[in-house]
């Protein structure tokens, strides 16, 4: 069991929606301050996490209440006094909201350096220093306390709740950025704008109009003599409707009577041209944001058909071409993808494609055992491309660069007439790889580890098959077809950490290469048998060289000997002659000079230096 002062001195990790860490509870209250035990209040947000995201959306609902609900009341006295009790209620609910919301930007982390601060005493003083404090506080000013002195009937003094607008802006911006439908959002926000301004341009004419007397003249809101306009609804209706032709310049309302009546719709119509302004900016951009990831998504046809109309390239070529792009934005196929995700880091661009791509990927067999990690980095180097019916992903005889990957869509393998499907490839499978891998006669043995990738590039011709480089089949699109394509290089790296996919692959390669008769089964064998020859041969003059190095060892020291021997004949004769002439008396014996230095063996030094290097 958990002892309490554990439970107490844990981190506590709130729950997230979305598995991101928005609302996390701390026994310390921040860097470097421990508390003894969690503090109820002892919880801080993180601004860009779901909570806080959340909170804000939450937010919005009582500032637009005060923004729409209070004018309304202003001008609209009967409903003021009709609902006094529902107003009451939902005006403490809002401020309850209002100081709630203070209470979570005192517990709302900021970051420093790119980190989140979480230490409440930092995160408190920021936002007492803050400009949004003073605002926040203004808006919840106890301004109701004027009730006591004007009454209930007077809504107006709690004006100072709309200041939390801002508060709505932001609220606005976080769910721009996070909803799925940007374009759809924003124009729902312009909508909403729209309806506020009419709504309280309508509320502003009521009250004018109570001002100047009701029915007063044709211009002003007819007063309850008219049937229906007793009630407080038809009021408002009437000058909605009113404020709506003025705003939107229909211009079909009476003629204003009175200078204040003039100066009032003066006023409306320069609020609709700032309207106007404001509304077309707004749908433009939303237009232009459109087009612009429209065009980051797909290729531009228009470019393609201008050169093939000034080349005179038109015709069924044209069409085919242009039902392409067609399809591409029917099907949402997108082969600019990775363009669109280059501005992402690299592992984040990973995860993204990832996800988006593993499924189709997880169905190619061969890569079904993959590891996920693995996968994410081949799926950064796959390029998606769409064929078109008929369109031709390689022919015969063409030089291999990239093999395919089928996501989606159906192939054939095409004899040379053109016609004859020799085979279909369908979803998960993958060609192409024939002529990118260097595949052998026999398969490897099976002691043997299978055979390291090679680091350099394949030779354009291998022993086993006799197409070498070049493709051995024609690739037909039969429909559209969704492929992903892989590059020599990059397959080369990717087989390289997979030997296993390797294997696959090359036995899938011989098999077929077996059937289409392009594999010589006998050229390994030659080059083995060839290949042991050159060993034996190597092996019989290592022998022959053994052999002769024995006999020259055998030589040098013969001659040695014979040298040793000569020497000690020459230095015996030299004795002799020099005993014979001293017996001859004195003579030229003198003119030998001094004798000479001997060596150990008492052969005389040069004499056997002169020996030594004759017997070498
Ligand atoms: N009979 C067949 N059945 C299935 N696929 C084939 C057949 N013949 C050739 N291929 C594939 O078509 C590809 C054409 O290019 P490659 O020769 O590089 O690799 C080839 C194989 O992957």
């Amino acid at each position: 069991m958990h002892s309490l002062s554990s439970l107490l001195s844990r981190r506590w990790v709130w729950p997230q929606p979305r598995g991101t860490t928005g609302l996390v509870a701390t026994a310390e209250s921040g860097a470097g301050h421990t508390w003894g035990a969690i503090a109820p209040w002892g919880w801080t947000l993180d601004p860009s996490g779901d909570w806080y995201y959340w909170w804000i959306s939450i937010m919005a609902l009582p500032i637009l209440y005060n923004w729409i609900i209070l004018i309304c009341r202003s001008c609209f006295p009967d409903l003021q006094e009709q609902h006094t009790v529902l107003w009451l209620s939902l005006d403490y609910l809002s401020d309850t909201l209002y100081l709630l919301d203070i209470a979570v930007r005192l517990h709302t982390g900021f970051l420093e350096d790119g980190i989140l601060v979480r230490d409440r005493g930092r995160i408190r003083r920021r936002y007492l220093r803050s400009t949004s404090f003073p605002w926040d506080v203004a808006t919840v000013l106890p301004t109701d306390l004027l009730y006591l002195r004007l009454g209930p009937g007077v809504p107006a003094v709690r004006a100072n709740r709309c200041l939390r607008v801002p508060r709505l802006f932001e609220a606005f911006d976080r769910r721009e950025t996070r909803t799925a439908h940007p374009n759809a959002f924003r124009v729902a926000k312009l909508m909403l704008y729209v309806f506020v301004t009419i709504h309280w341009h309508g509320c502003l004419y009521f009250a004018l109009s109570s001002w100047l007397g009701l029915g007063a003249d044709a211009w002003v809101c007819p007063n309850a003599s008219c049937p229906g306009f007793a009630r407080p609804l038809r009021q408002y209706l009437h000058s909605f409707y009113f404020s709506t032709l003025i705003l939107a310049t229909v211009g079909d309302t009476p003629e204003p009577q009175r200078e204040e009546e003039f100066l009032f719709v003066t006023a409306g119509f320069l609020l609709a041209v700032l309207g106007f302004a404001t509304i077309t900016g707004s749908i433009s951009s939303v237009i232009s944001n459109r087009n612009a990831a429209d065009a980051a998504f797909y290729p531009d046809p228009e470019p393609v058909r201008h050169y093939l109309r000034a080349r005179g390239a038109g015709g069924r070529l044209a069409r085919r071409v242009a039902r392409w792009h067609q399809h591409l934005r029917a099907q949402r196929k997108l082969p600019a993808e990775q363009a669109v995700l280059q501005h992402l880091p690299r592992g984040l661009r990973a995860e993204v494609a990832a996800s988006v791509h593993l499924p189709a990927l997880r169905r190619v067999g061969l890569f079904q055992s993959w590891e996920r990690g693995v996968l994410q980095q081949l799926v950064l180097r796959l390029r998606p491309q769409v064929f078109g019916p008929g369109e031709f992903v390689c022919r015969r005889g063409d030089v291999g660069r990239e093999m395919y990957f089928v996501r989606e869509g159906r192939l054939a393998v095409v004899a040379e007439d053109g016609i004859t499907q020799l085979a279909v490839l369908g979803e998960g499978l993958y060609f192409g790889e024939i002529s990118l891998i260097n595949i052998k006669g026999e398969p490897p043995l099976p002691r043997h580890s299978p055979p390291a990738p090679p680091a350099s590039p394949q030779p354009p011709a291998s022993p086993g098959n006799t197409s070498g480089n070049r493709r051995t089949a024609n690739i037909m699109s039969i429909g559209y077809s969704d492929l992903f394509c892989l590059s020599k290089e990059d397959l080369a790296e990717v087989l390289a950490e997979f030997p296993s996919a390797r294997a696959m692959m090359e036995a899938k390669g011989r098999e077929l290469l077996l059937r289409m008769g392009k594999l010589d089964v006998h050229a390994e064998a030659a080059a083995a048998a060839a290949a042991e020859e050159a060993e034996c041969r190597t092996q019989a003059l290592e022998t022959a060289l053994e052999g002769l190095q024995t006999r020259a060892a055998r030589l040098l020291a013969q001659l040695e000997s014979s040298a040793f021997k000569l020497a000690l004949r020459v230095e015996r004769l030299e004795c002799q002659l020099r005993q014979r002439q001293s017996a001859g008396g004195s003579g030229p014996a003198g003119g030998l000079g001094p004798p000479r230095a001997q060596g150990p063996s008492g052969v005389q030094g040069p004499t056997k230096v002169t020996l030594t290097a004759v017997a070498k």
